[in-house]
């Protein structure tokens, strides 16, 4: 067995396969003859020493489950210089030698700046449900909270057909439109409203300019979450406002999209990272995210993982328009 430990943590929303990526890291990492330490509840835990061992036994019988067994957090702490320098020292007296995060944009962020700062080899997981981080085509959890989000469209869809009315259906992402443009795809909507899509025409009147109750009565919209409250209700509301004659009901999906056991596209997507993980830090990487893109591994230098506005394909809008007709 090699000195120290690697250690693991999960960080930011949690997303399905986040525990079956802490299997893949803790049993290839053991499997290479390194030892594995748990951090709980994400850098949180990582300031206030909330850190044990992980046997190959601790990670059975976890790769079906959502959530995470380390658990998770949001930090504030972590954004301090005092924080940090906090994580620092409980690592070098956990003699913990490389840091493995599995999160989002913002976890990946917190590790950048981490490793700029102290001399740690970090090397992030994309774990997060928004599909959000450059370089990667896709996240972790992203698979399986698309497929909630598309098994309750279907649902709301039997009742926006009973009354004829429209849906407007608000779904997760923060500031990006991948689960929503896609679930809309995947469940048939009627068109998706999505922050990539801003241009001078407002997408409601775009929406309702294409004519979209020429052949149906009935209607569904999938709308991202908005940080500046065009949400789901402030579409609804303009339309029961602008056209009174629509029978007008609003779904917010909610952290019932983060939940439940993972699909096997994110299952594997999990363990292939989780192995190349330490794959990479056995060829002496760091400050690199694991990412996956045409179906090939890649290591993605954090600063390039977490620009802002990883890009939608155009080409899905066009998709969606033209089936939705
Ligand atoms: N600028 C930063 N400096 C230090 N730490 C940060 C920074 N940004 C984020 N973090 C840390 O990462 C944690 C998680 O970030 P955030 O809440 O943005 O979630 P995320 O990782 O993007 O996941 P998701 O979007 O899927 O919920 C924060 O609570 C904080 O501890
Ligand atoms: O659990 P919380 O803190 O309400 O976070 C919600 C946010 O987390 C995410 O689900 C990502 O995990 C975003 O899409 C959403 O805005
Ligand atoms: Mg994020």
């Amino acid at each position: 067995m090699k000195e120290g430990y690697i250690g693991i943590l999960t960080s930011g929303g949690d997303a399905s396969g986040m525990n079956a990526t802490i299997r893949a890291i803790t049993r290839s990492a053991i499997c290479n003859g390194y030892k594995v330490k748990g951090i709980y509840r994400g850098y949180e835990g990582l300031i206030n020493d909330e850190i044990r061992e992980l046997t190959t036994e601790d990670v059975s019988n976890i790769i079906q489950r959502g959530g995470t067994i380390l658990k998770t957090a949001r930090s504030k702490d972590f954004e301090t210089a005092e924080g940090r320098e906090k994580a620092y020292e409980v690592m070098q007296k956990e003699k913990i030698h490389t840091l493995f995060i599995i999160g989002g944009d913002g976890s990946l962020t917190g590790a950048r700046i981490f490793a700029q700062e102290y001399d740690v080899p970090c090397i992030g997981l994309p774990g997060t449900i928004d599909n959000d981080l450059w370089g990667t085509d896709l996240t972790i959890g992203y698979d399986t909270a698309l497929n909630t989000i598309v098994e309750c469209v279907d649902k709301i869809r039997d009742t926006a057909t009973s009354h004829e009315r429209i849906f407007f259906v608000e779904v997760m992402g923060r500031d990006a439109g991948f689960l929503a443009q896609n679930s809309a795809i995947a469940s048939g909507a009627e068109a998706a409203i999505i922050p990539e899509d801003q241009t001078d025409t407002d997408q409601l009147e775009e929406f309702i300019k294409r004519g979209f109750r020429k052949t149906k009565n009935s209607s569904i919209v999938i709308v991202t979450e908005s940080p500046t409250g065009k949400g789901a209700n402030y579409y609804a509301e303009r339309v029961k406002k602008e056209y009174p004659q629509y029978d007008v009901r609003v779904t917010i999906l909610g952290h019932l999209q983060r939940g439940g056991s993972p699909s096997a596209g994110d299952r594997i997507l999990a363990s292939r990272l989780g192995c190349a993980a330490i794959q990479a830090m056995m060829e002496g990487q760091r400050n690199v995210m694991i990412g996956i893109r045409n179906d090939k591994v890649v290591y993605v230098p954090f600063a390039e993982a977490i620009k802002k506005n990883k890009p939608i394909d155009k080409s899905l809008i066009t998709v969606l328009n033209e089936l939705s007709i």
